[in-house]
């Protein structure tokens, strides 16, 4: 395609023929096949997903994990409903896809059952966790109440601060982290304070405060494929088809070209792949995506959340679902999690830990034999008692190197406004379309972020090709926050 200025409002023209299709969906992940969903609902049947991988699911990944013979399935991914439904009120659509394709999950009271760790060994300071939830509560509700008078943000850290929380020991970081980083990924330095708010209000407070954790043997990931299964046609699936240029045209619409060189074309592309996939330019796109597209998505952050899994010939660990340690250095292997648990997989010999943001990366960057090393030793201390026995096997991906996601999910930082936003939705020449949990202003990091998200962009373009009108989604040209520079 010639290389076509972008103007800031398209008004598009009838598709000419011979297209391979009217809408193509880049990734397969929930977002994705949401998207294909509601297309198909509303009668719009023409449309092709492109996936790189070998299976639909994107980051609800199942690995086949342990030793020969004592082999189960375990989540590299997302793993737990978060939210379910409260009286009759809203039901978290992952949960009502969870129930319809029999899901097999249980209930997960991580915040309950939880025993703690630190230097010494087993120490009970589940106090500190407590005061760390209240803390947390603290945090929200004074993010609350800023929004309506049209305060500024500002990072966690600050609202922890002048809500009078400062954590120093390392109980007390470990107490803060198990409520903060463990979720978003980030720490509370790096996160927006409202933003971080309303992820946690609308995801808990909407839906409701149960976590129920998948332990399907089939995998968590069997909930797209099996929802895909119910429309997706044979020709409508490309699976080993990874894209490397989107070209668009606000008149000719868009070509996409996969690596092996075949080029599809169609009206509309709508783009799931993660924040991370965006800011690393793993995708190229012709015309370069517009300035205020290109600072939307570098502005937002792309977080890393790693689970380290290790089987063993048998149980030394704690009885309860949860343990945290307190180490010295906050976030070094603080969350461990047993799913050789009667609730869980009993019998299974699997113990995981999770680290995220910085730690994640570090981790990445080691040798396999060294993480194993400090993640025995991280258990001797807390055990002191017990001989740590070889484990049988040992696995955890390296969510930020992949190319296909360069990350896990996104967090907002302070720095990112809500003109930011809207600029990282917003299509670009009303054929390039959005959609995942990045984009979503409430659910970013959630499944049902991308779930939203992939049913209002597919909403969207079925309405464009009904004729419905198409004027895109708004952007935002400049975003615009100078007034500490000028004299004013
Ligand atoms: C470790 C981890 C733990 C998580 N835990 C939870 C949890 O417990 N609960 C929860 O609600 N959420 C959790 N999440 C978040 C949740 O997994 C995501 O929000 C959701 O799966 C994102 O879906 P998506 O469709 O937006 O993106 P994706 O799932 O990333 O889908 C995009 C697809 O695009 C494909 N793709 C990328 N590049 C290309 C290319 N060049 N060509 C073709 N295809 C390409 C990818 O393979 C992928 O299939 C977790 C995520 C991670 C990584």
């Amino acid at each position: 395609l010639p290389p076509y200025p972008v103007p800031d409002q398209t008004f598009l023209q009838a598709s000419p023929p011979a297209k391979d299709a009217r809408v193509l969906i880049l990734g397969g992940g929930v977002a994705g096949i949401t998207a294909a969903h509601e297309l198909y609902k509303q009668g719009v049947e023409d449309f092709i997903i492109l996936e790189a991988r070998h299976e639909l699911g994107g980051r609800m990944m199942s690995h086949t994990f342990g030793a020969p013979g004592r082999q189960y399935t375990v989540e590299l991914g997302a793993n737990w409903v978060q939210g379910t439904r409260t009286g009759k009120g809203p039901e978290n659509p992952i949960w009502t896809l969870a129930k319809k394709h029999s899901i097999l999950t249980q209930a997960s009271q991580y915040f309950d059952g939880l025993t703690t760790y630190d230097e010494t060994g087993e120490t009970d300071f589940l106090d500190l966790v407590e005061d760390a939830a209240d803390n947390f509560d603290h945090l929200i509700a004074s993010a609350g109440s800023r929004v309506p008078k049209g305060l500024v943000d500002a990072s966690a850290r600050t609202g922890y601060s002048l809500t009078g929380s400062y954590p120093h020991t390392p109980q007390e970081m470990a107490a803060e982290y198990y409520q903060f980083d463990w979720e978003f990924t980030t720490s509370p330095e790096e996160s927006s304070w409202i933003a971080s708010s309303w992820n946690n209000n609308y995801t808990f407070a909407t839906f409701s405060e149960e976590n129920k954790m998948s332990i399907d043997p089939r995998g968590f990931k069997t909930l797209v494929q099996a929802e895909a299964a119910t429309f997706v046609r044979g020709g409508q699936l490309r699976l080993n088809s990874t894209v490397s240029v989107i070209s668009y045209s606000p008149t000719q619409g868009v070509r996409v070209t996969l690596a092996d060189g075949q080029a599809l074309e169609a009206d509309y592309a709508i783009c799931t792949f993660s924040l991370g996939v965006l800011q690393h330019q793993d995708v190229q796109f012709e015309p370069a995506l517009p300035a205020w597209k290109r600072e939307a998505i570098h502005s937002m952050t792309m977080g890393v959340y790693t689970k380290l899994f290790l089987q063993f010939p048998h149980k030394f660990w704690f009885d309860s679902e949860a343990a945290l340690y307190a180490d010295r250095e906050r976030g070094r292997y603080p969350v461990w999690q047993s799913l050789d648990h009667p609730q869980f997989v009993p019998g299974s010999g699997i113990l995981f830990g999770t680290v995220t943001g910085a730690f994640s990366r570090r981790i990445e960057a080691l040798p396999k034999a060294q993480v194993l090393s400090e993640v025995i030793s991280v258990l001797g201390t807390m055990f002191p008692n017990a001989t740590i026995p070889e484990p049988l096997d040992f696995h955890y991906k390296s969510w930020s190197a992949d190319p296909l996601f360069r990350g896990s999910y996104a967090t907002w930082p302070p720095s990112f406004l809500p003109e930011h936003h809207v600029n990282l939705r917003a299509d670009v020449a009303g054929r390039v379309w959005f959609a995942g949990e990045a984009t979503s202003k409430y659910h970013f990091g959630y499944l049902q972020g991308a779930y939203f998200e992939g049913k209002e962009i597919g909403e969207k373009i079925a309405g464009c090709i009904k004729k419905e009108g198409c004027v895109g989604l708004e952007h935002v040209k400049h975003v615009k926050n100078a007034r500490p520079y000028s004299d004013g």
